[in-house]
C-alpha cells in the first residue's frame, strides 16, 4: 500500500545514522507518513557489513534505535529522548547495496517515557530486523551542547525525495 509524505525531518552533520557530513554513516532520508509513521531510507555501503555482503547487526539496532526514537517527533518536533532499552530481534540477512526502508512507530507515549516499534524491510517487502524501543524524554539541552546551525540540524531536500512511500 502507498502511503503519502507529509514531511521530512532534518538530517545533521556527524550522526552515524543521519550525519550528511559523517563519510563512514548511513547518510539516512527520513519521511513522516500521512498515516502516523515514519520511514527511514538508506542504503548499507562495504564499510558497514559485519560478515562480507551482510550488514552488521549493531547498524541494523542503530538504524531501528535512531527511526523509533524519531517517530515520537511527528507529534511535537521539540520532544528529544535518550534511548533506555533496545530489543532487537533478526530474522533475516540483510544485504549491503541496496535500498532498504525502515519503518517505526509511537505505540506509548507517557509524560517522562516512550516506547515504539520498527522494522527493517528487504527490497521484497520481507521483514528482515525487528525493534521494540524504549526513551526517556530529555530536553536538548540536558542531553548535549546542541547547536542546530552548528550541528547542521536541517532539512535537506533531493531530487529523489519520494512523495509516497510503499509499505
Ligand atoms: C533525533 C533523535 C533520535 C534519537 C535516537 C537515538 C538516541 C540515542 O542513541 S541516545 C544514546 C544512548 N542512550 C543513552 O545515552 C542514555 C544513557 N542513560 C542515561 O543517560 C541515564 O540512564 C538516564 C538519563 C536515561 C536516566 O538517568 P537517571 O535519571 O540518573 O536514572 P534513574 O535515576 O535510574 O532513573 C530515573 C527514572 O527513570 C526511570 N527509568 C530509568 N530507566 C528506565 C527504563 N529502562 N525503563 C523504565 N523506567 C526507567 C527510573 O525508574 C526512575 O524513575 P523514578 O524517578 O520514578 O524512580
Amino acid at each position: 500500500m502507498k502511503h503519502k509524505v507529509i514531511k521530512k525531518q532534518q538530517n545533521s552533520k556527524k550522526c552515524l545514522v543521519c550525519g550528511l557530513k559523517n563519510d563512514l554513516g548511513l547518510k539516512t532520508s527520513f519521511y513522516e507518513l500521512e498515516n502516523g509513521e515514519l520511514v527511514a531510507i538508506f542504503t548499507p555501503i562495504e564499510e558497514h557489513q559485519s560478515y562480507p555482503e551482510r550488514m552488521h547487526g549493531g547498524i541494523a539496532g542503530a538504524i531501528l534505535d535512531e527511526t523509533i526514537g524519531r517517530a515520537i517527533m511527528i507529534k511535537d518536533k521539540n520532544i528529544w529522548g535518550v534511548t533506555v532499552e533496545l530489543n532487537v530481534k533478526y530474522k533475516k540477512p540483510v544485504p549491503l547495496h541496496e535500498e532498504l526502508r525502515v519503518v517505526g512507530r509511537i505505540t506509548r507515549d507517557s509524560s517522562r517515557l516512550f516506547e515504539g516499534t520498527g522494522e527493517i524491510l528487504l527490497s521484497n517487502g520481507e521483514v528482515a530486523v525487528t525493534a521494540i524501543g524504549k526513551y526517556m524524554k530529555m530536553p536538548i539541552e540536558k542531553i548535549a551542547n546542541f547547536d542546530e546551525a552548528d550541528q547542521e540540524w536541517q532539512t535537506v531536500w533531493s531530487d529523489q525525495d519520494p512523495s509516497e512511500i510503499e509499505l
